[in-house]
């Protein structure tokens, strides 16, 4: 049955339902069919006879649409009334005993009571309710934080369904009995969780197989759910003032992820695409999808040996490294969100097993999100942004990412947010931990017009359980240390302008260049496996001679100088006076200037550490000076290299002769001399 078959009639926008969900119209207003037919009006403006909308059961499990499920449920009014009833008896009890602690004084033990009560009677309404309390898990901007903690605990674990249905919905979906199928079905479900349950297989070929099987009436279990939820929705959003959000927006838009959940071919599919951009990583496995025996209700794939993660001791008995297997984890994660976008929203340690060769499996890929480019590219910017305690570039990442709307005054925002990450950035960014500063973050959520996108949310979750699991590993495994190393081989490596930006952000303040930064950003990319120095160096050359590398490339003439002034000037150093030694000369050789120092101790660095870096090869980078040379704007940062060197040169081999043996006090910098008299000035004048 499809609504959208129905004949489309010209409506005045005035006309257009109020209401979203199929409304009864008057027969006036339509054509002739209306003497014969009740007409409906659907959502999409059509309007449809009432007979040819009666759905079926099965309707209801296509795909979530509203329309069909009023439909359906509009002709069993009494099954609606009783769920409802069933509903809101559990929620008018929870909210009495919230205004009783009210009256009585609210405190952090009737808190957590009131939060753990939620938990229990969202487990007992089902699995719309349970996943539900999942989605509110993730948003701080709507829950109290005592409330977000009890709710992360949700568990899906139901008691499991007969075998008999099971077996019965595996022909529905496959054609064939089970026993015709597989060689193999063991005699219960291994799990049971609240959409379906698991039975470990042996396909005729051999294979061994993990197949899961849906409960029986979720669909339309959840389709009567929502259908409550959602009038009780649009019921708040015209009679509670203070709503203000589209809560039956929101409630299409759960109930929508729901249904894709139920649909086990997209969980196919998802697997295969998640293996496609992922499966290569060191020691990520994804099992393959049987498509053969594959329906709507039935997913067959590769049985993976392994152990949950939750089993630590069991996993160090085999002998493998957990910590080694967060590490790949949280690699993963860190492709998945901020490289491809697509990523696992339900990594608990359930769905992550480890392999008896020390590989990481993933299973369960019923729930996938997207993060648009933008929103990883923001994200990219918004970790440079605290990594150098850039607060109001935080808080207009947060405009930028949709968490604050445009108009909102950052004012207050911005020194909560440095109360928040100073204290937790006490030693270093990868000291953080996640979860202490999401707690913190939630607060500041919720006491500010915080919106937090649903993508967001998910990341957030899904950090914190690689961090949770972590944490039961190895107690001093930091997240973000281990995530460092990536974000610097993106800085360094992606074209993208906004990540230029941010490049540009972390390597210069106030206008002068930090060595130490560009130093650690190179030390820690080198430790990523993909990292590729070429693509540094030819992105690096590209970006600088580009017209948006103008700002890079007039500060980095200036620390070229300086560099090339110090090696000189060291090279010199050594000449001079090694020659005065070795002729018998006994000279004290006097200090370097320490900023010279500093920078040359930079240089050498950095040239260790790029010898350090695999793939390095010195000839390669030499190779590229020809390429740097034909460029036009080359000869422009040549002739101001050449000519601040020859001031600074000059001016020192008149020190060096002239005055013999007095050492000249250090330059700050950012500051020239003079080639003639070396008075300082400021490098406008000069
Ligand atoms: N390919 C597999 N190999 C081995 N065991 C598996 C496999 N797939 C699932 N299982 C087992 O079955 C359990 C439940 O599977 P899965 O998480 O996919 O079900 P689900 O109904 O989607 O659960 P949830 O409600 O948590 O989303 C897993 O935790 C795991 O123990």
């Amino acid at each position: 049955m499809n609504v959208t078959n129905s004949q489309p009639i010209s409506t005045s926008p005035a006309d257009l339902l109020k209401e979203t969900d199929a409304t009864p119209v008057h027969p006036d207003s339509t054509s002739a069919v209306a003497e014969t037919l009740p007409l409906i009006r659907t959502e999409d403006g059509m309007i449809t006879s009432e007979l040819s909308l009666v759905p079926n059961k099965a309707d209801l499990a296509a795909v979530y649409d509203p329309n069909v499920i009023t439909a359906y449920y509009k002709t069993r009014p009494w099954q609606a009334w009783r769920r409802s009833f069933g509903i809101l008896l559990p929620f008018l009890v929870f909210a009495v005993r919230l205004w009783w602690d009210r009256v009585t004084g609210i405190n952090v033990r009737k808190e957590t009571r009131q939060a753990i009560h939620l938990r229990v009677m969202l487990t007992t309404l089902g699995p719309a309710f349970i996943k539900i309390g999942q989605a509110l898990s993730t948003r701080p901007d709507l829950v109290p934080p005592a409330y977000l903690e009890e709710l992360t605990k949700l568990q899906d674990q139901l008691p499991p369904f007969p075998n008999e249905i099971a077996f019965q919905f595996i022909e529905e979906e496959l054609g064939d009995r089970p026993e015709n199928i597989y060689a193999e079905l063991s005699p219960s479900p291994i799990a049971a969780a609240s959409l379906g349950q698991v039975y470990k297989g042996r396909l005729k070929t051999g294979e061994q197989v993990a197949v899961k099987v849906q409960r029986p009436g979720l669909a339309q279990n959840i389709a009567l759910d929502m259908y409550i939820l959602r009038r009780l929705a649009g019921w708040a959003m015209t009679n509670i003032k203070r709503v203000r959000s589209n809560l039956v927006a929101i409630a299409d838009e759960l109930a929508t992820r729901i249904f894709e959940e139920m649909d086990y071919t997209q969980e196919g599919l998802n697997a295969e695409r998640f293996a496609e951009l992922y499966g290569h990583l060191p020691d990520i496995y994804v099992p393959r999808i049987y498509w053969r025996y594959t329906g709507r209700r039935v997913l067959t794939m590769e049985w993976i040996t392994g152990t949950k993660l939750t089993q630590l001791d069991a996993i160090r008995d085999q002998g493998i490294d957990a910590t080694y297997l967060i590490d790949v984890g949280v690699q993963c994660s860190l492709r998945q969100l901020l490289e491809h976008g697509f990523f696992h929203a339900d990594p608990h340690p359930g769905n992550l097993l480890a392999m008896p060769d020390g590989k990481l499996a993933y299973l369960d890929f019923g729930m996938m999100s997207e993060v648009q480019p933008y929103q990883r590219y923001g994200l990219i910017e918004a970790i440079v942004h605290l990594v150098n305690r850039d607060f109001e570039g935080l808080g207009r990442d947060y405009v930028n990412l949709e968490f604050l709307s445009p108009d909102t005054d950052l004012t207050p925002i911005i020194p909560a947010f440095a109360e928040v990450f100073n204290e937790a950035l006490g030693a270093s960014v990868a000291e953080i931990n996640i979860k202490s500063i999401t707690d913190k973050l939630s607060a500041l959520m919720y006491e500010y017009p915080f919106q937090v996108p649903a993508y967001y949310a998910l990341i957030i979750r899904s950090l914190v359980t690689l961090e949770g699991i972590a944490i039961n590993v190895d107690p001093d495994f930091k997240v973000l240390s281990k995530a460092y190393p990536y974000v610097a081989k993106r800085l360094l490596t992606d074209s993208a302008p906004q990540l230029r930006e941010s490049l540009r952000d972390l390597l210069f303040k106030d206008g002068s260049f930090r060595w130490n930064r560009l130093e650690n950003l190179l030390r820690n990319a080198r430790s990523n496996a993909d990292y590729d120095l070429d693509q540094v160096i030819d992105q690096a050359t590209d970006f600088l001679f580009s017209d948006r590398g103008e700002f890079i490339r007039i500060k980095l003439v200036d620390e070229v100088i300086k560099s090339l002034d110090a090696i000189g000037q060291s090279a010199w150093r050594h000449l001079n006076y090694g020659f005065r030694e070795r002729v018998g000369l006994s000279v004290e050789r006097p200090p370097i200037p320490p900023e010279n120092q500093q920078t040359l101790e930079h240089v050498k660095r950095i040239w260790k550490i790029l010898q350090e870096t695999p793939g390095f090869d010195q000839n390669k980078v030499l190779a590229l000076i020809p390429r740097i040379l034909v460029k036009p704007e080359t000869q422009e940062v040549g002739r101001q290299i050449v000519g601040g060197l020859a001031q600074r040169v000059t001016a020192r081999l008149l020190r060096e002769f002239l005055l013999a043996d007095q050492v000249p006090p250090a330059a700050p910098i950012g500051v020239h001399e003079t080639p003639s008299t070396g008075l300082l000035v400021s490098p406008k004048q000069a």
